[in-house]
């Protein structure tokens, strides 16, 4: 099992703690730029990743209407990045502009189209969030399946989920839809606000693509051991 599945979520305020710990985790081979990041640096912080030849999940989880979301798309698009993301709840007619958006906006920058996947529901919303602040009257579960499928049928590469509903999306969506999960905790990691995770191992063995990991390795007292730990682990899974 390669530690390329493994995406590190570089959420730190500035270019220059973010330039410390890719140059602290060299081994590290994907990194996500989050809202804290792009915002403090823009896409600065995409050069300094690209020319170590690093790949990129650009999270910028647009929310909007559909003109804007395209817009937003097309010019992020443009930035030769590997993954994105748009909210699922952005509605049908925004995931198919936005998808749109990112042909053209790959095409007329002349960089290979990233894939675009849909945030399904946030990690760090509850079953019981989902019911009593959100007013949602569907199961979870049920729900993350019903904005996976729209997303996929307006075209979109994947989506976002929790480690605790990737088997029954992997098992509806099929193999090529690209199942991104954050919210994976090591047992030996703190949850903090994360709501529905699984280990690692579990993770990968449900059936992600890909794992987003943040905290356990960046806040950790030795970020380079706890991501060897996490590698480690993954070493186990058949
Ligand atoms: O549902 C979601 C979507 C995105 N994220 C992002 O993943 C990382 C997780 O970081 P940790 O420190 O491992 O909790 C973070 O950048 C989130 O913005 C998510 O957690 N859940």
């Amino acid at each position: 099992m390669s530690n390329d599945k493994i995406i590190v979520a570089l959420d730190v305020p500035d270019t220059e703690s973010a330039i410390a710990l890719i140059d602290k985790l060299e081994s590290v081979t994907f990194w996500k730029v989050g809202l804290e990041l792009f915002t403090s640096s823009g896409p600065r912080i995409l050069e300094v990743l690209k020319s170590r030849q690093k790949r990129i999940f650009l999270d910028l989880k647009f929310h909007d209407i559909p003109n804007t979301v395209a817009g937003a798309c097309r010019a992020a698009a443009g930035y030769g990045v590997d993954l994105m993301t748009i909210h699922a709840t952005s509605g049908r007619d925004a995931l198919k502009a936005a998808k749109e958006a990112v042909e053209e906006g790959a095409a007329q920058a002349g960089v290979k189209p990233p894939k675009l996947i849909a945030v399904t529901v946030l990690t760090s919303i509850s079953a019981r969030q989902l019911a009593l602040d959100l007013k949602i009257p569907s199961e979870l579960p049920e729900y993350a399946l019903d904005m996976a499928l729209m997303a996929q049928e307006m075209g979109l590469d994947g989506a976002v989920c929790s480690p605790q509903e990737v088997a029954h999306l992997r098992q509806i969506c099929g193999d090529d839809f690209v199942l991104v999960c954050p919210g994976v905790r090591p047992t030996w990691a703190e949850a903090g606000d994360q709501k529905r995770s699984l280990t690692p191992s579990q993770a990968i063995q449900a059936g992600a693509d890909y794992l987003v990991i943040g905290r356990p390795i960046t806040a950790a007292a030795e970020p380079e051991l706890a991501w060897k730990r996490i590698s480690q682990e993954l070493t186990t899974v058949v």
